[in-house]
Order: C-alpha cells, then structure tokens, then sequence
C-alpha cells in the first residue's frame, strides 16, 4: 500500500510536471501566434501558387535543397515530354514540317494563329495530372529500350509521333529517354514550339536538352528552371519567414477542384488571402507578352468569352475590366481587396507586388 502511495506520487509529480511544460509550450506559441500573420495563396489550379511559394523562398534566401532540385528536375523531365506529345500532334494534325522557322519560313496566316492558339494550350490541357509532388520519381526501366528512333526522319511521320506518344505515356521518367528525345525534337524550331508562355518555356527546354546533352544525367535545375516546372499541388505547404521582426506564415493550397475541400481548416485567423487568378486563362491565352498578346486577343476577342466587356479589345482595356470585375464581388465592403498585375515567374515583378502587399498587411 505504503509502495503504492508513494508510486502514486510521483506519477502525480510527473504529471504535473508534463502539464506544466504542456500549458508553457501553449503560452509560448500562443504569444508568437500573436505576432505571425497568417496568409493564404488561394486560386484556382494552374494559376501560380506554388509559384508564387517558390518565389518567396527565393526573396527571402531559403532557396531549394538539393533533394528538392532533384524532384523538380523529374517534374520538369516530365513536363517537356508531356508537352512535346502535344506540340508533335499539333505539328502532325496542322502539316507543320519540322525544322520549320517562324521567321523565314512564313506560314499561311490561319494556320500560324491556329498553330500559336493550339500550341498556347498547351500550359492548360496538356500536363500530366499524374505528376503530383508524391509521384515525381525517376525511373531506369528499360522496357521502352527497344523503341526504334527514326533519326534521319524528315518531316512528320506516323512513327514519330508514336515514338513520342510512347515515351510519355508513362507516369514517371524514362531517364535513359532523354537522349533519344531531345534528337527526336531537334527538328522543330523549339524555342518558337514552346512559345514563352507554356508550362515549360521553350528557352528553357533549349537549355534543358543542351545540358542533357553535355552532362546527361548530371542535369540540375536552376532556380529559373524550377519556376519553370510544374507540379500539382496535393499536400499543404507553407513557409515561414521574417518581415520587420513580424513572422510570416503562407501556406500553398492546391487549387485544383478535387484540392479545395482542404481549404476551410486554414481560413482559421487568418489575416490576408492572396487569390491568384492567372487572367490569360479566359480562353487560355497569354497576357504577358505584349507582341504576342496582341495577336492573340486578336484571335480571340474578350467579348467573345465575356459578352458585358464593351470596350476596344486592347489589353489594357481587359486588363481593367477584369480588375472590376474581382472588385464587384466583395460583398463587405469593409474588407478590403487589392488588385494587382503581375506575371508569377518573373522574380523582380514579383518581389515589388509582394513588397506592397507586406506593407498593405502590416499598415492596416
Ligand atoms: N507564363 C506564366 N506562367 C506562369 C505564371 N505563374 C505560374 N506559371 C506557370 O504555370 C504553371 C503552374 O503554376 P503553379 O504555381 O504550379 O500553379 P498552382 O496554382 O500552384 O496550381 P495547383 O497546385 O494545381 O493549384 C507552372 O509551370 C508555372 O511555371 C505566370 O504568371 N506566367
Ligand atoms: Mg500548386
């Protein structure tokens, strides 16, 4: 008995001992919650996120570990395949031959706007929906090493595009598929194929495959490469850093629809969202570069997709009524809501937008 009580005693002092380190932990973290602001980046899938997250990493000097270059090297692998299996079928379906050069080779208006819309897609409809940051992995299966490549091939053929269709139909990468890849496109103007706007810019595919062919497997991505890459955001991220000895916590949803039902438990005191709408995507055309844009609006007119836009179809036009069009929907008008332009991929632009909203958050 006596053994007993004095058992007793000391589970209770260790107890106590427990609940007290339990109540300071909470206190702590209570007291530095007081001083964190909490913010979200919400939007839609495709709309620069988890860019975005990776800018922030970049302005304030965490950067990318080794481990995290080497995924993203897989996704970006990943991501010029899948988007060469649609640039060789746009190329077969519109007679495009290859080694075909926007500048000296013109080609028929219709079929250059219809090329440049298809090839513009191909950010939006072409990525694979399996490279997610769970199933990124490199793979050296050989089961696709007795593909025949038809290198001395000229033009579009049937092979080729079989070739390519097989190479990336897979759900990881054929790392030993590279070589062969990069000569199976080395016929298409790739730079003006991928276009600036598309998931993998096509000055980045350039240095990609050069690389690969200098150091083959030795390819790591820069931090260009990797604002570059796109990966499907399945897990919450967040970062943490500090602004004016305030801490900053932004967490990454996906946006994709399946994605938004993890939403609701971060919206907890919260203090800002940063929406991400990416604005070419009211038909799936870019807005950034101006020369291109221009076209392209021309192509595809706003009023088309939205009938109440009255104005001269000109991007600054567009570019303002979309602003009011975010505008009319906040129903509090207490609360309220900045609009800012911005291309996600481009670091100094980013910085700048990033800076105001710092400056909107902590002035308020
Ligand atoms: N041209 C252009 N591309 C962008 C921009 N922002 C992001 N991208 C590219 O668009 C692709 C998708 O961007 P992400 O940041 O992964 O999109 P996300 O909103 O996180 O998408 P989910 O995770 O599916 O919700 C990537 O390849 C980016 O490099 C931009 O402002 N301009
Ligand atoms: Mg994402």
């Amino acid at each position: 008995m006596g053994q007993c009580t004095s058992d007793q005693s000391v589970e209770n002092r260790e107890a106590s001992t427990i609940n007290r380190d339990i109540d300071k932990r909470i206190k702590l973290e209570q007291e530095s919650l007081g001083s964190t602001v909490k913010l979200l980046l919400l939007g839609a899938g495709e709309t620069g996120k988890s860019t975005v997250l990776k800018q922030l990493k970049l302005i304030h000097g965490i950067g990318f570990t080794s481990d995290e270059r080497k995924t993203f090297r897989s996704a970006i692998i990943l991501n010029i395949m899948t988007c060469a299996k649609t640039l060789v079928k746009a190329m077969a379906e519109l007679k495009i031959p290859y080694g075909y050069n926007p500048v000296e080779d013109r080609l028929s208006d219709p079929q250059r706007l219809q090329y440049e819309k298809y090839t513009s897609r191909i950010s939006a409809t072409s990525v694979d929906r399996n490279v997610t940051s769970q199933t990124v992995q490199i793979s050296s299966d050989t089961r696709l090493n007795s593909i025949e490549m038809d290198k001395h091939e000229n033009g579009v053929s049937e092979k080729r595009l079989e070739t390519v269709a097989s190479i990336t139909q897979c759900n990881f990468v054929l790392e030993n598929k590279i070589p062969e890849f990069a000569r199976l496109i080395e016929g298409c103007d790739i730079t003006f194929c991928f276009g600036s706007e598309n998931v993998v810019p096509g000055e980045i595919v350039e240095a990609i495959l050069s690389a690969w062919k200098d150091s083959g497997a030795d390819f790591i991505p820069t931090d260009q490469d990797i604002l570059a890459a796109r990966i499907l955001t399945t897990r919450v991220s967040d970062i943490k850093f500090m602004v004016q000895d305030i801490q900053f916590v932004v967490y990454d949803l996906g946006g994709q629809r399946s994605e938004r039902k993890k939403w609701i438990p971060y919206f907890d005191s919260v203090q800002a969202i940063l929406f991400l709408v990416a604005i070419s995507s009211y038909d799936q055309v870019c807005f950034e570069d101006n020369e291109t844009n221009r076209n392209k609006l021309e192509v595809s007119p706003v009023q088309t997709h939205f009938p109440s836009f009255t104005g001269a179809n000109t991007f600054e036009n567009a570019s303002e009524y979309f602003s009011r069009q975010f505008l009319c929907l906040n129903k509090f008008p207490e609360k309220k809501m900045y609009v800012h332009f911005t291309w996600a991929t481009d670091t100094k632009q980013i910085s700048k937008v990033l800076a105001t909203v710092n400056h909107i958050i902590l002035s308020d």
